[in-house]
Formats: structure tokens, C-alpha cells, sequence
């Protein structure tokens, strides 16, 4: 892992988001959740390193079907390793909601696989990094954690979630089918507090930072901030650009929508495309790096319809997403025209699927959603009963 890269882009972030200002003013300052959010583009951009860099050595043995029969590497566990791990220094009373555990990583026949993320989790933690106050912050450079301490770092993800008091969401790699085919992924971060979304942090290593050169500049920070508005940045911590939704054009607006067909109803939403009048077609990308687009105003709605009954949606896939959305000028919902819960527990609870855009179009987009939903219930009826 080039960690020299890792130790500048690091200072020149300090220098560049948030100059150095000694502790005793900074606690002074208004803007709340101002270390979180510090916090939480430092342990992003380290994890962001640590995957890009695994992915490129990434060999067949270090993936693992878990019991769902979605997919799990040793960047996902090493990923949740660090970015836990940082927390526990920095915020050490806050629980967090990890996707990951380490369940099969303390078996025998996890052993290589372990082996594999302490290696990874110790380099990424150690990194030499240039900082003025960051020991002071609770970020930076750490001991060589002990396997134990690394697995029980994983598992230290394994809060119930709730609608009282502050818990962190981790999504060590979203869009892990993304990430293992070379995709979209992102490395996901959000502090939940009472149930709201405060702070929330993605990291999109492969996203051009425009949708239209897709060879040039990739490497995405998306950072927002309750009441404090949302930015993009690139992955190395420069050009820092504050993001806005387009206005609702209807030539040009498109759906974001899962890469994965099991994840997100395309038929479903093809219908509400058809009912929109839309040309354009929808753009599938794996990941939340859908959300950070969609902020930026790319394509213009994110479109996720349940696929079918019994999975419920995970806060960490959602959570840094829909602080984005409403913090670049959009709504976001679920088919009935609720807001998402992030107070349920893990899950957003039943499954009525998500749905956002900029907020001139949700109506119309709802409305559009609730027909084909009836359409829908009306059809399976119909053949229930012949
Ligand atoms: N049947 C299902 N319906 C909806 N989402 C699902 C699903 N099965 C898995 N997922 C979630 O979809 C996420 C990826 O989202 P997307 O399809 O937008 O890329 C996965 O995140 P992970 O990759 O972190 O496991 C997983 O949590
Ligand atoms: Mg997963
Ligand atoms: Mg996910
Ligand atoms: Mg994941």
C-alpha cells in the first residue's frame, strides 16, 4: 500500500478541509460534529486504501460466501477491522452497527483468512502519518493490534441499533459483487444519533469523478453533515465542491438503480420509467455510490423496489446515502412516501423499497411509484387465483 500517499493526502485533508486549529478553539466552534466528520473522512480514506490496494492482490481463496449467500472478502473484514478499530481509540463509549462479524474468522478453517486481514488491518493501522493534532483527535497512526483484538474489533460491530443515543454504521465495502468484479463499491461510515443521521461519509475508490469521462480522475469523497450541507471531494482530499441536485428536467432525468436485479426491482421500475414518460435509460451501479451521484446530480432519482417478500434493507446501506440526499437539495422515502427509520434496530424494518430524488420531482416519482404498486398487487392477485 503506498502509505506515503496515504500520509500526504491525509495532511493536505487537515490543511485543506479543516485548517489546523488548536483543540481549545475547536471545541469552542458552533458547527457540531465537526471532529466526527474528521474522524470519519480520515478512517474512510484509510479503509479506501487498504481495499483498493487488496483488490489488486485479491486471490480466490480470500472470499467467503456467508449464510445469506451474499459474498464477503478479506477487504471487508479487514476494511470493518480498521475503521472499528480507529473508533474504539477515538470515541471508545459509542457502540457501533457493522455489516461484518467474525464468526467464521475464529473457526480453524478460518485461519488463512485471518492470518490475511491481521496482516492487512496491523499494515493499514500503523501507517506513519504526518499530522498536527491528530493523536489529540483519537486519529492517526496506532499499534500493531493482536489477532484478538483485531476479531473483536470486527465484532464490536454487533450493536442491536435503536432509536436512543449516538452508534456509528459501518458498511466496511458496499457493493461487495461491485468490488469483486472491479465496479462500484463504497466504504461507508455514518453516526446516527437518535435515531437521525448526523454525519456520513462514503468512499468511492473507482468513480470518475464525472459520470461522462469514465477513464479519467476516479477516487470519490462524499462527505455530509446534518444542517451543514454535503461535498464531494476527490479520494486524495482536493478540490472540495459543494453538492446540489439538478433541477427536475425531464429529458434528461434517469434512475440510479442496483447493478443487481436480486437487489432492486428493474421491472418494477421500469414501469415507473414508463409512466414517467422517461428516455433516458437508467444508470446500474453497484453500491451507495449511487447516492453520492445522485447528490452531484448525475442521472435523478435512486430507485430501489423490493424484489420480493422477507429482506429487510440494513441501516449501514442506507444511512450515509440518505444524509446526502437531503443534504444536496432531495427527499428521500420509501414507497409510501415515509421517511426511512433509522431507529428500528439494524434494519429500516419492513420492506417497502427506497426512493429519492430532488425534491421538485418526488411527488410526481411517488405517485408514479404507488400506481405500479397497485398494478403489481392487482396482478398477483389475479394469478394467486387462477
Ligand atoms: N435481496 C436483496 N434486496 C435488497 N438488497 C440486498 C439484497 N441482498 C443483498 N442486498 C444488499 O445490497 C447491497 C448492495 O447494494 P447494491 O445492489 O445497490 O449495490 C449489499 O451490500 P453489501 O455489498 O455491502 O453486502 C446488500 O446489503
Ligand atoms: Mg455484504
Ligand atoms: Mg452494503
Ligand atoms: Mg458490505
Amino acid at each position: 500500500m503506498n502509505y506515503r500517499f496515504l500520509s500526504s493526502i491525509n495532511s493536505y485533508s487537515f490543511h485543506f478541509c479543516l485548517p489546523f486549529i488548536p483543540a481549545t478553539t475547536r471545541r469552542s466552534m458552533s458547527l457540531a460534529y465537526t471532529t466526527e466528520k474528521q474522524f470519519a473522512i480520515s478512517a474512510v480514506r484509510r479503509a479506501c486504501l487498504l481495499t483498493s490496494s487488496v483488490f489488486n492482490k485479491l486471490v480466490k481463496n480470500e472470499t467467503l460466501v456467508k449464510g445469506d449467500k451474499s459474498p464477503v472478502t478479506v477487504g471487508d473484514f479487514s476494511a470493518q477491522a480498521v475503521i472499528s478499530s480507529m473508533l474504539h481509540r477515538a470515541f471508545p463509549d459509542d457502540p457501533i452497527v457493522g455489516e461484518e462479524d467474525a464468526a467464521d474468522l475464529r473457526a480453524e478453517s478460518g485461519a488463512s483468512l485471518r492470518d490475511r486481514i491481521v496482516e492487512l488491518a496491523n499494515e493499514a493501522l500503523t501507517a506513519e502519518l504526518v499530522i498536527g493534532d491528530i493523536a489529540e483527535w483519537g486519529i492517526g497512526p496506532g499499534s500493531e493490534q493482536s489477532v484478538d483484538n483485531l476479531l473483536d474489533a470486527i465484532d464490536r460491530g454487533n450493536h442491536e441499533g435503536g432509536r436512543s443515543g449516538r452508534m456509528w454504521t459501518i458498511d466496511p465495502i458496499d457493493g461487495t459483487k461491485g468490488f469483486l468484479r472491479g465496479e462500484q463499491y463504497a466504504v461507508c461510515l455514518a453516526l446516527i444519533v437518535d435515531a437521525q443521521v448526523q454525519v456520513g461519509v462514503l468512499g468511492c475508490p473507482n468513480l470518475p469523478l464525472n459520470l461522462s469521462k469514465p477513464d479519467e480522475d476516479k477516487g470519490c469523497l462524499f462527505v455530509a453533515v446534518k444542517g451543514q450541507g454535503a461535498q464531494q471531494l476527490k479520494l486524495t482530499g482536493t478540490d472540495p465542491a459543494p453538492l446540489m441536485m439538478s433541477p427536475y428536467t425531464p429529458s434528461s432525468f434517469s434512475f440510479l438503480e442496483s447493478v443487481e436485479a436480486a437487489h432492486s426491482s428493474h421491472s418494477t421500475s421500469s414501469r415507473i420509467s414508463a409512466i414517467l414518460g422517461l428516455t433516458q435509460p437508467p444508470i446500474r451501479m453497484d453500491s451507495q455510490a449511487k447516492y453520492g451521484c445522485l447528490a452531484r446530480g448525475d442521472g435523478g432519482a435512486y430507485m430501489r423496489m423490493p424484489t420480493g417478500v422477507g429482506y429487510k434493507e440494513k441501516i449501514w446501506d442506507h444511512a450515509t446515502g440518505s444524509l446526502l440526499v437531503t443534504e444536496s437539495g432531495g427527499v428521500i422515502t420509501d414507497s409510501r412516501g415515509l421517511p426511512l427509520d433509522f431507529g428500528l434496530g439494524r434494519t429500516l424494518g419492513e420492506n417497502y423499497g427506497v426512493i429519492a430524488t430532488v425534491k421538485d420531482a418526488h411527488a410526481k416519482l411517488l405517485s408514479a411509484v404507488q400506481e405500479v404498486v397497485k398494478q403489481e398487487q392487482e396482478e398477483a392477485k389475479k394469478s394467486k387465483a387462477s
